[in-house]
């Protein structure tokens, strides 16, 4: 297939993306953190609450919103973070303003990955009321029909909560508003979107910018040139493919919308009250081993001589997120024996899986080419290297709201099964992954129902590889200039998050995302850097002077190719899960389909943790959904 050629757009964008309007920057959006009568200072909170919902970030917050709506129950969140409606957050150009203030998040140091020749990495996350939605990087994509059905499988026939794609999609519709491209910008690039996939009564927007980069249709098209490629009718119809996805932004006001301002913001009900700054160290029970309450400190105490309690007349429920509720369970006797004692603390259940099943989605170490002769304009690098294509789009974004300044991280990407990515070598790969004793690449001395626990999500894995509707390459798509921003959304390693058996409250736990330690993983990467050099070099991409800026020319041999693997790619997208996985207790779970914790009582979990394995999107979606669902299981259970 030829390729379309465009003419080029700098001076002519206003004629053919229906742009106008001269552009200022982008205005401070109103606060509410003085005297807003739902966050409590720190001895107005009472005694007891129905709900006590731990971490207020993208889960915490939904669940809370949903559990207040009929004024039957009271819950009072505890968020570590504050409330920060400044511009870094509201701010959506680039995708990184809030990601770039240290304020907002935590970030520590990784323990060595033995995979990745010793190296560390940050491990980052939110903090501030609204999680880890308040810094994301805004792209709104759910996982694929194989990604649901799998979780529900893992529970065989026993079916209490459908944790299925049919299950899901109603929760998917609730969470998001979803707001249709406009007709021009739709026109020009050929997005396609299909609204049944949607609904339009959610509080957290999906929307699209007014103006994208138009080498994206270009990058686009060339993916048709390569046999068993998709283009599915939209990024939420549960099908891998190339496709357009959109932004969580408010199309009103261009700014981000997540579940501060979806959940919490303009929200007036006595029952729902949030006290911010202080953090949460452990669940407390009664005789019953039914949890009672939390114990809590303020942001930034080193010892818990100033710890205060409040009770839960009916549920705790863990929303901490990935990294921190395992830290909490564990910290309040829930984990694996060892680790528990090691810390000294006392074991209430004995139960490896919390920490256990770590994932993220290894980023980098992929191809990356830069396109010397891209005839398209305007790029995306414009805004850094044209100041008046930068003053232009500033005064438009901020006379009427669009514009380039509208784009946050992007809005278009691949996301391919590896039978397409390694046509020839995928069967392979899934059958030598599929013959490993499933004890060989997991900690020495790993208890019997992690190892039974990772050998059902080696088959799973197994068929997901062989699968046409399993994506594990997500190339992300800038539009021109260089790309090659490469994403592995199914490693085949596990990791853990285990308390500082040193200082297990108020140190940062040792988070250990054992990146590569399954060498499948690193024959996997091997062939997406073929893949990546084919696209490049095999379709017409190639007519843009597509120039190979890494690995280059030298490395070329597998041997060479995983070498250079183990040296550049990074554990962590970002999208951290797994910790309290959602699975039968004898194959390593922490919680049931109802998210309760095993072996306690009046304890859940909401947050990103309890996926038991990575979707093959960007998780923030996903974690909305599960966030409504949880709502649902909690309510019917009040
Ligand atoms: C930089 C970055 C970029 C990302 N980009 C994208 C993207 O573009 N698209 C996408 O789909 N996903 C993205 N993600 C991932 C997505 O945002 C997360 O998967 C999702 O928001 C996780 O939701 P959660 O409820 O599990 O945790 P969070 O939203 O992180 O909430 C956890 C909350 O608990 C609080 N907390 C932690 N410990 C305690 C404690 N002990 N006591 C009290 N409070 C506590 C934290 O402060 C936080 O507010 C990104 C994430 C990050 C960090």
């Amino acid at each position: 297939m030829a390729p379309k050629r465009y003419p080029t757009l700098s001076g002519a964008l206003v004629a053919l993306l229906g742009v106008t309007g001269i552009y200022a920057r982008p205005s401070r959006c109103k606060s509410r953190a003085v005297g807003d009568p739902q966050i409590l200072a720190a001895d107005e909170v009472e005694e007891e609450y129905d709900y006590i919902i731990v971490g207020g970030g993208t889960a915490g917050l939904t669940v809370a919103d949903r559990l207040t709506e009929s004024g039957e129950h009271t819950v009072l969140v505890i968020e570590w973070g504050a409330y920060d409606n400044g511009t870094s957050v509201n701010t959506i150009a680039g995708g990184a303003g809030a990601f770039a203030n240290q304020s907002h998040l935590f970030s520590f140091t990784s323990a060595p990955q033995t995979g990745l020749n010793n190296r560390t990495t940050a491990v980052i996350g939110g903090l501030m009321l609204g999680g880890s939605s308040g810094v994301n990087g805004l792209q709104v994509h759910r996982g694929h029909k194989d990604d649901y059905n799998r979780w529900n499988a893992y529970f065989g026939e026993s079916n209490d909560s459908d944790w299925s794609w049919d299950g899901l999609l109603p929760y998917f519709k609730k969470a998001w508003h979803f707001h249709a491209p406009n007709e021009d910008t739709a026109e020009a690039l050929d997005i396609k979107y299909d609204k049944s996939y949607w609904g339009e009564a959610g509080d957290v927007h999906a929307s699209f910018p007014t103006f994208n980069w138009p080498g994206l249709r270009v990058e686009m098209e060339a993916f048709g040139e390569i046999e068993g490629v998709e283009f599915p009718p939209d990024s939420g119809a549960g099908s891998p493919g190339v496709y357009w996805y959109p932004t969580s932004a408010d199309p009103t006001t261009m700014a981000r919308s997540f579940s501060r301002t979806g959940h919490y913001d303009g929200i007036s009900r006595d029952n729902y009250k949030v006290l911010t700054g202080h953090r949460v160290l452990n669940v407390v029970f009664d005789e019953d081993d039914a949890a009672s309450g939390v114990r809590y400190v303020a942001k930034g105490a080193k010892g818990d001589a100033d710890a205060r309690s409040v009770s839960a007349r009916k549920e705790v429920i863990l929303a901490a997120g990935t990294i921190h509720t395992p830290q909490i369970l564990q910290g309040s006797g829930i984990g694996a024996e060892e680790l528990l004692k090691s810390a000294g603390i006392e074991v209430r259940v004995d139960l490896p899986g919390v920490g256990w099943n770590f994932q993220d989605h290894p980023l980098g170490g992929g191809a990356s080419f830069d396109l010397a002769d891209f005839p398209v304009s305007p790029q995306p690098g414009d805004l850094q290297s044209n100041a008046s294509f930068r003053e232009e789009a500033q005064a438009e974004f901020s006379e009427s709201r669009s514009g380039p300044l509208t784009i946050a991280s992007g809005n278009a990407a691949c996301f391919l099964p590896l039978p397409v990515i390694a046509p020839s070598t995928f069967e392979d790969i899934a059958s030598r992954y599929e013959a490993q004793d499933p004890a060989s690449h997991l900690p020495p001395n790993s208890p019997p129902t992690i190892v039974a626990g990772y050998s059902a999500q080696q088959k799973a894995m197994a068929a997901a590889m062989r699968s046409h509707g399993s994506a594990y390459y997500n190339l992300f798509l800038r539009g021109g200039g260089s790309e090659g921003a490469i994403v592995f959304l199914h490693p085949a390693s596990r990791g853990t998050v285990y308390v500082n058996p040193a200082d297990p409250y108020f140190s940062e736990p040792v988070v250990d995302y054992r990146a590569m330690s399954n060498p499948v993983d690193v024959d996997i990467e091997v062939e997406f850097v073929k893949f990546t050099r084919r696209y490049f070099t095999e379709t017409s991409m190639s007519e843009y002077g597509a120039l190979e800026s890494r690995p280059g020319e030298g490395v070329q041999s597998d041997e060479e190719i995983r070498d250079y693997v183990r040296a550049n790619v990074s554990p962590s997208t970002f999208h951290p899960v797994g910790t309290s996985a959602m699975l039968p207790r004898e194959l390593g779970g922490v919680v049931d389909q109802e998210l309760r914790v095993y072996g306690v009582k009046r304890l859940s979990v909401v947050d990103a943790s309890v996926m038991p394995d990575l979707p093959g999107a960007y998780t923030q979606q996903t974690a909305f959904a599960i966030a409504e669902k949880a709502a649902d299981l909690i309510k019917a259970r009040a």
